[in-house]
């Protein structure tokens, strides 16, 4: 099968709290969906970008849901973008780890019985995750990245991007804050899904320690 291609229909200036950053709208060959690059500063050929590949999380980037840690590493990972000064956010149209919204939030209610995500998505005939990277490394070449530092605590994603041709020189972790709504979601990415987290109580905050290598 051919590798999916993006094209890129438009980009224009978004001001933020953290500063301005383009927002690029990309079409793409392999789904019909919206997928979208947050850019600051100028990136092309550049090296050890900071990069995030965030998932879209409605409940958790737009509701501020404390189901989940998405809301808080968005945040944090465009103030990481800006104290560099560049850096890129790919926002992909994967809600529920590529299930959608309406069976995400079934899940939960399975969730509320007491399943926890892994075991919600599959008794509602769902792999445990079912996202794709291809568009995002298709994304970070289109805009001429050479080498990324990415933010995340998810090794299959390292590994998912360097599959695709993605050089990952580093990761940073981008650790939320634990509370009584997330603790669960977020003990099971860690005991499940192999995610390189720090799960303990704490108070409400989220901290991004020294880059690590990638591997
Ligand atoms: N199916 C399902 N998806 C969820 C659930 N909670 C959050 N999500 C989705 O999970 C995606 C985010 O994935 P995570 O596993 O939290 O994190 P990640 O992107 O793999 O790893 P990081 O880069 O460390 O954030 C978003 O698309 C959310 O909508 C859940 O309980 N069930
Ligand atoms: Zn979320």
């Amino acid at each position: 099968m051919s590798k999916p291609t993006v094209s890129r229909l438009a980009s224009t200036r978004i001001p933020t709290a953290y500063g301005d950053f383009q927002l690029c709208y990309y079409s793409n060959t392999l789904d019909n969906k919206e997928h979208l690059a947050f850019v600051m500063g100028n990136v092309t050929d550049a090296e050890n970008v900071m990069v995030r590949i965030h998932s879209e999380c409605f409940t958790g980037d737009v509701l501020g849901s404390r189901r989940c840690d998405c809301g808080e590493q968005l945040d944090r990972s465009l103030q990481l973008i800006a104290s560099q000064g560049t850096g890129v956010l790919v926002y992909l149209r994967q809600e529920g780890r590529g299930i959608g919204l309406l069976q995400k939030m079934r899940a939960y209610n399975l969730q509320d019985q007491g399943y926890d995500t892994v075991d919600a998505n599959l008794l509602l005939g769902h792999g445990a995750d079912e996202r794709d990277y291809s568009l995002a490394a298709r994304i970070l070449d289109e805009l001429g990245v050479n080498s990324i530092r990415l933010m995340t605590n998810n090794p299959l994603k390292i590994q998912a991007l360097e599959s695709e041709g993605i050089l990952v020189k580093a990761r940073v972790p981008l650790e939320a804050s634990v509370n009584a709504d997330n603790q669960g979601y977020l003990l099971t990415k860690v005991r499940r899904m192999d995610h390189l987290l720090q799960v303990k109580p704490a108070a409400i905050r989220v901290t991004a320690h020294d880059c690590e290598p990638a591997d």
